[in-house]
């Protein structure tokens, strides 16, 4: 007989929905959490049919469904940060909103999926007056691309100068510090995110990866950020390191199917798997 060792690890939890394809939502945030060491808690919203070329169809949870997966994860195991991904319609946002506040959860990253990066939009008009009101408020680190931050600070994106005043005007929207990321920009401002906390205005670059693999980036990015700051990093300190985890990730994205592959989360292992 052998006893185990009982290790304590740091505990995230995702509020997303799940990508049938294992690119994007729930099942890049917990990959990116293992990747971290930290363990990883999901509170399902909705069920996409989707692979490397689109979304086919999107079925949601009830809210008091996601409300009662929150619960059962706070009140018995604990998290010390949450991310929270494609929240659907305004009745799911509004359920999280009040569990946020309610059980005091701790590190809110709100990533505001609402369009993707290719430029359609994912969730209905209302929903998005729902985030920009209820969750936005609440929110630690708010990390909108660049369809989300046109639609969040209502001005056309186009330039670093457009990124940098969009990030201060939705600094307005009530989050305590946003990242507005540039992977919808063109050219060399893809690896170019900006961020503001009220304070301090910076500029976080990185070389453009030539890939079309990029599904999930957006997702990888808000819970790497989230893994980084359940294991004690401050916020700026917990962006950088995303940043750099998301363009290795990056580096070894994924040729799967007949669209945009998604990105090589464990890739050490991926790298040494190669011939
Ligand atoms: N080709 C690239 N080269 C370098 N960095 C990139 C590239 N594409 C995206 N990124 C980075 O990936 C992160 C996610 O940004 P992005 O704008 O792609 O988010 P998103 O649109 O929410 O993601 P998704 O494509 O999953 O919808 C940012 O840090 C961005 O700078
Ligand atoms: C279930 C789900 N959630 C989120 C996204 C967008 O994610 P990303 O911004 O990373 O493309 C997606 N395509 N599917």
């Amino acid at each position: 007989m052998s006893v185990s060792n009982y290790l304590t690890v740091p505990v995230a939890l995702t509020i997303a929905g799940s990508d049938s394809g294992g690119g994007a939502g729930i099942q890049a945030d917990l990959r990116t959490f293992a990747f971290h060491k930290v363990h990883g808690t999901s509170a399902l919203t909705c069920v996409t049919a989707q692979n490397t070329q689109g979304v086919d169809r999107v079925d949601a949870l009830p809210a008091a469904a996601v409300i009662a997966q929150i619960l059962a994860v706070v009140r018995d195991i604990g998290v010390q940060a949450v991310k929270t991904g494609m929240l659907l319609n305004p009745e799911i946002i509004a359920a999280v909103a009040e569990q946020a506040m309610e059980e005091h959860l701790p590190n809110l990253v709100v990533d505001p999926v609402m369009v993707s990066r290719t430029g359609s939009q994912l969730i209905a008009d209302e929903a998005i007056l729902a985030l920009r009101e209820c969750l936005i408020p609440l929110a630690t680190i708010l990390t909108p691309n660049r369809y989300e931050a046109q639609i969040l600070s209502a001005s056309e994106i186009d330039t670093l100068e457009s990124m940098q005043a969009a990030a201060q005007r939705i600094f307005t929207l009530g989050a305590r510090a946003v990242l507005v990321k540039g992977g919808g920009m063109p050219g060399e401002l893809r690896g170019v995110d900006v961020w503001f906390d009220g304070n301090r205005l910076e500029v976080l670059k990185t070389a453009t990866v030539e890939t079309i693999h990029t599904h999930g980036t957006g997702c990888t990015l808000s819970a790497a950020i989230t893994a980084n700051l359940a294991l004690g990093h401050d916020m700026f300190t917990a962006v950088k390191l995303a940043k750099s985890y998301v363009t290795s990730a990056l580096h070894y994205s994924l040729q799967l199917g007949q669209g945009q592959g998604p990105v090589g989360h464990f890739f050490p292992l991926l790298e040494s798997s190669q011939p």
